[in-house]
């Protein structure tokens, strides 16, 4: 079959890591016999540059016409004084909103290959580490009410019963697939927006009786993913929480370059990126680590296009790519030979069986 990707490179490494991405789909592609069509959209610097805005209408409309987004990053110090309405961040944000895509999905998978790099004692990861990570895209902080006045400035955390009640279900419909237990982060304890996220999903839970829910401080979920993160199988977070909470966890499987995301909303569409920035210290420089957009790529197969086996194979790359040792910097040890991205690519492109 053919697909339609729209791809959006963005800034500083964005286009090196989406170029590696990319090569892999399309040896999947041949392997499997499928093709994929690629719609090249602005959003971000890029865009800012080009077209003065970080979301240009005719990008959205790119994504309306494809089955799946790959998106690399976007942002980067030649943006950073602009006013926030003209930012490549809000690029992104605006990208999110209007397509609806609410659901974002952080895995934070370690490889047995790399337990040596994770930061942690090794007996708190004994065994592995797969912890799902499941942030509300689409409203909280990022979204409500903001605006500055003079020496004074507000960021509003808003959110609606039915924001919160609709990532709860998916939330517990992800944990029926996996062990079966939700925690649920938030600050209840002192926000509003929090104290009507717990109870809603204490309510949407008892439509699954099947899972195991628990509730969390935010403050406390950050200090429990470094000392026994084996405790948790999917946490359900708001926004900002979860995008504080994700980078953590990146790190313990290894390197914030390992960490994939899916973004979905109501219909079929899916955005695709990895959880990094665009990093731009070692941009162009060929040091990026491409295998979270690389892996984002596999589950766009595997949520998006409804291709499981194919998404297998890029997994099984790049679990054979790191068991013969090949590293990018990020996650060399010391001493050890780090390769460039697009080695790293190339090498995952040819175990792609
Ligand atoms: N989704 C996105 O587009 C996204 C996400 C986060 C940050 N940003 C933007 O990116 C810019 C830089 O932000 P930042 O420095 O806080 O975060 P960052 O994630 O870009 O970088 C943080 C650190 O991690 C390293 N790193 C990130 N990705 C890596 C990879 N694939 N391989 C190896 N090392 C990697 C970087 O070199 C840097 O030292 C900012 O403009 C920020 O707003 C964009
Ligand atoms: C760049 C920024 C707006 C973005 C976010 O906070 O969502 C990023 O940090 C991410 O995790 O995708
Ligand atoms: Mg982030």
């Amino acid at each position: 079959m053919n697909y339609k990707i729209a791809v959006i490179k963005g800034d500083g490494i964005g286009p090196e890591i989406v170029d590696e991405a990319v090569k892999v789909l399309n040896k999947v592609g041949e392997v499997y016999g499928h093709t994929f069509e690629y719609t090249e959209a602005l959003a971000g610097g890029a865009a800012i540059d080009k077209t003065g805005v970080p979301l240009p209408e005719e990008t959205l409309e790119v994504c309306r016409k494809s089955h799946a987004l790959l998106f690399g990053a976007v942002g980067g110090p030649k943006w950073d004084s602009l006013p926030s309405e003209i930012r490549p961040e809000k690029g992104l944000l605006s990208l999110r909103k209007e397509l609806n895509l609410y659901t974002n999905i952080r895995p934070a998978i370690m490889f047995d290959e790399l337990k040596d790099t994770c930061p942690l004692r090794p007996d708190i990861v004994e065994g592995g580490l797969d912890v799902v990570i499941l942030r509300e895209l689409t409203g909280g902080i990022y979204f409500g009410k903001k605006f500055t006045e003079g020496d004074y400035a507000c960021d509003c955390m808003e959110y609606s019963k039915y924001e919160i009640e609709r990532i709860a279900h998916q939330a517990f419909k992800i944990a029926q697939t996996r062990d079966k237990r939700v925690t649920s982060v938030d600050k209840s304890n002192v926000l509003e927006t929090s104290r009507l996220w717990r109870k809603t999903v204490e309510e949407t839970a008892k439509k699954y009786p099947d899972v195991k829910l628990n509730h969390m401080y935010v403050d406390n979920a950050a200090m429990q993913l470094v000392t026994n993160p084996k405790q948790f199988d999917v946490i359900v977070t708001e926004n900002m929480f979860g995008d504080i909470l994700s980078d953590e966890a990146s790190m313990i499987t290894g390197s914030i370059g390992m960490l994939p995301s899916a973004s979905l909303g109501d219909n079929n569409f899916g955005m695709y990126e990895p959880i990094h920035g665009s990093a731009p210290d070692i941009a162009g420089q060929g040091k990026a680590n491409p295998i979270a957009t690389i892996i984002s790529v596999s589950m766009m197969l595997k949520y998006t296009l409804g291709l499981p086996k194919e998404a297998q194979s890029i997994e099984d790359a790049v679990k054979k790519s790191l068991k013969d040792g090949y590293r990018t910097m990020d996650i060399a040890k010391k001493g050890e030979k780090a390769i460039s991205t697009q080695e790293m690519g190339k090498i995952i492109t040819e175990n792609i069986k």
